[in-house]
């Protein structure tokens, strides 16, 4: 199954970075960079428009191979920002969806709109070295994590001040994943991260399970000015975009032409 081949891939990678810094270098690298900046809450930059948007730098993805060739994260990031993001999701996983840690602390020079770690987070490592990096949030995701697992590494990022994107697909993971936590945000992924199947409705679905007030970002497989307005209808109040956006050959366009009368 390919979401266990990435989770392993990933454990290749985080081996790599513990060998560059290891977990008391990188805890203090964090502690740093929180004193130098506080993170923004990634709830409120999405409680701004009707539909906020997520705008994602996203170089590759292992069901779509290369989506994008100039690939200019900080180019990109920067071009978001100007055209009314809400918060940037930077790719930090390197082997599938040719990411880099590196990306993001480029971004972060460069945009003051938060950034979401987008990766297959598992090991408080990550979540220091999000920190470290100058993320606002980080993207937990159920069907990676067991229960306790989620809870501690949500816990550790509410710790730090991150931002926490919990990331859900099934009935039953939202009835075990997203009880009443503060300030987490709901994403739900429209592509089964198992089969890569998309069904735009999966917010329709998971929303009667949310706790109150929990702001729901619907994820994936968002093309059209439609697709927008049939997502908010169903009750999203954000969504996420990274291959629509990266395919286009203006960014600013066709964010205009996506958010057109919502
Ligand atoms: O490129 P899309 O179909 O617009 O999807 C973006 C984003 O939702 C997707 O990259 C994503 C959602 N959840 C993830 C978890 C890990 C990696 C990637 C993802």
């Amino acid at each position: 199954m390919i979401l266990d081949d990435i989770v392993a891939q990933r454990r290749i990678q985080l081996k790599r970075e513990q060998e560059k810094c290891p977990l008391s270098k990188m805890r203090r690298r964090a502690e740093i960079q929180l004193t130098e900046r506080t993170p923004l809450s990634l709830a409120e930059a999405l409680k701004k428009d009707t539909l906020s948007c997520i705008c994602e730098v996203k170089k590759a993805s292992p069901s779509k191979g290369l989506i994008r060739e100039d690939f200019r994260p900080v180019d990109f990031a920067k071009e978001y920002e100007a055209a009314g993001a809400n918060a940037i999701s930077c790719l930090t996983e390197e082997h599938y969806f040719q990411g880099s840690s590196q990306f993001l602390a480029d971004i972060r020079k460069a945009v003051s709109i938060p950034i979401l770690r987008k990766d297959f987070i598992f090991d408080e490592y990550q979540i220091f070295e999000a920190a470290a990096l100058g993320a606002d949030a980080v993207l937990l995701i159920a069907a990676v994590l067991e229960l306790p697992d989620f809870e501690r590494l949500y816990k550790l990022a509410k710790t730090l001040g991150l931002s926490v994107l919990g990331e859900m697909h099934t009935v039953e993971e939202m009835q075990e994943y997203a009880l009443e936590r503060e300030g987490m945000v709901i994403g739900v992924n429209n592509r089964n991260l198992k089969t890569f199947e998309v069904s735009l409705d999966t917010v329709q679905k998971l929303k009667p399970y949310a706790p109150d007030g929990a702001v729901f970002v619907s994820e994936s497989g968002i093309k059209t000015n439609d697709d927008m307005k049939m997502v908010r209808s169903l009750g999203a109040d954000a969504v996420l975009i990274g291959e629509t956006l990266m395919r286009s050959e203006s960014i600013t366009d066709k964010l205009k032409e996506l958010r057109k009368d919502i």
